[in-house]
């Protein structure tokens, strides 16, 4: 029957998520398989405008982007009583901008580590997303979730409990979402991203080079995760930034600080591409045979 809702008949609402003019996104219990969802409700757009092209085109690039690790999941999505509907896997350990907020209040820095595991983990989505002729255009600490899974490795296999919690390890992984802004690489229909992470060419209207876009909102994102941030909208310090001047982030050496200014370069074909970067020294050291 059209009045029994899809979204009551198989999702258990547990608590609102996270909201904005773009609608609510509650972390939700599907009745059958008893999985943990995020679930975003939003106004359906009205046929034929800029906000329904951007709910198609994140339901396409979902559809296109299949699994991948470092990719948020996508599951279904739909259309019932003027609202539409996309459910998606639900990543535990909150946003990287959640994140980078505590460590703000706590007084606590990423270490250069931290920001190399970072980097690697969007690194291999945005590689991946590439590969598609595809490009996020969205890239930023909001945009990016935080799954963490607790690992219980009986240490030297005795089963005795030392009452250490030493045999809890717990992996972080960092997975790209929203792909509200995603575009084709090859018949690009740009809605600009956060301006924050926006480099100047975007904004200039040159799309000759959108992945180089990506890699620009990477550089800026990893380096607000170390402590570089909060980044202006506007004025006299972004176009600083977009001039390729960067204060090095304390914690990090020579070579790491030269990387953010690689990815943020004025000239977008002087940025490395994701897989160059994979394969840069200060990311992954090359092991020396
Ligand atoms: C605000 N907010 C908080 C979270 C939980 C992070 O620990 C979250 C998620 C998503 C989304 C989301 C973003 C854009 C489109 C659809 C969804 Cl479900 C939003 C989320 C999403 O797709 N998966 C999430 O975990």
């Amino acid at each position: 029957e059209s009045n029994i809702s899809r979204y009551e008949q198989e999702f258990l609402e547990v608590s609102c998520i996270g909201s904005g003019e773009f609608g609510s996104v509650f972390k939700c219990i599907n009745r059958l398989d008893g999985c943990e969802y995020a679930v975003k409700k939003s106004i359906k757009p009205v046929a034929g405008s800029v906000n329904e092209r951007s709910a198609l085109n994140e339901v396409y690039a979902h559809a296109v982007l299949g699994r991948h690790q470092h990719v948020v999941r996508y599951f279904s999505a739909w259309a019932e009583d003027n609202h539409m509907f996309i459910q998606n896997e639900f990543c535990n350990g909150s946003s990287l901008e959640e994140l980078i907020k505590e460590y703000n209040e706590d007084n606590k820095i990423f270490s250069q580590d931290d920001l190399r595991t970072l980097l690697i983990h969007i690194l291999e989505g945005l590689k991946y997303i590439h590969s598609m002729s595809l490009i996020h255009l969205d890239i930023k600490p909001g945009n990016i979730f935080i799954s963490r899974e607790k690992h219980y490795n009986s240490i030297n296999g005795d089963s005795h409990d030392d009452g250490f919690e030493d045999d809890e390890a717990e992996d972080v992984t960092y997975k790209i979402g929203d792909l509200g802004h995603v575009t084709s690489l090859h018949n690009p229909v740009v809605e600009e991203g956060d301006c924050r992470y926006l480099p100047r060419e975007i904004l200039q209207e040159d799309y000759s080079h959108l992945p180089k876009a990506d890699i620009f909102a990477l550089g800026l994102t990893v380096y607000e995760a170390g402590g570089g941030g909060p980044l202006p909208k506007n004025g006299v310090w972004w176009h600083a930034i977009r001039d390729g001047k960067l204060k090095d982030l304390p914690q990090c050496t020579r070579d790491f600080n030269d990387l953010f200014k690689l990815m943020i370069h004025p000239d977008p074909t002087l940025r490395p591409s994701a897989q160059c970067l994979l394969q840069h020294p200060a990311v992954s050291p090359t092991v020396s045979m």
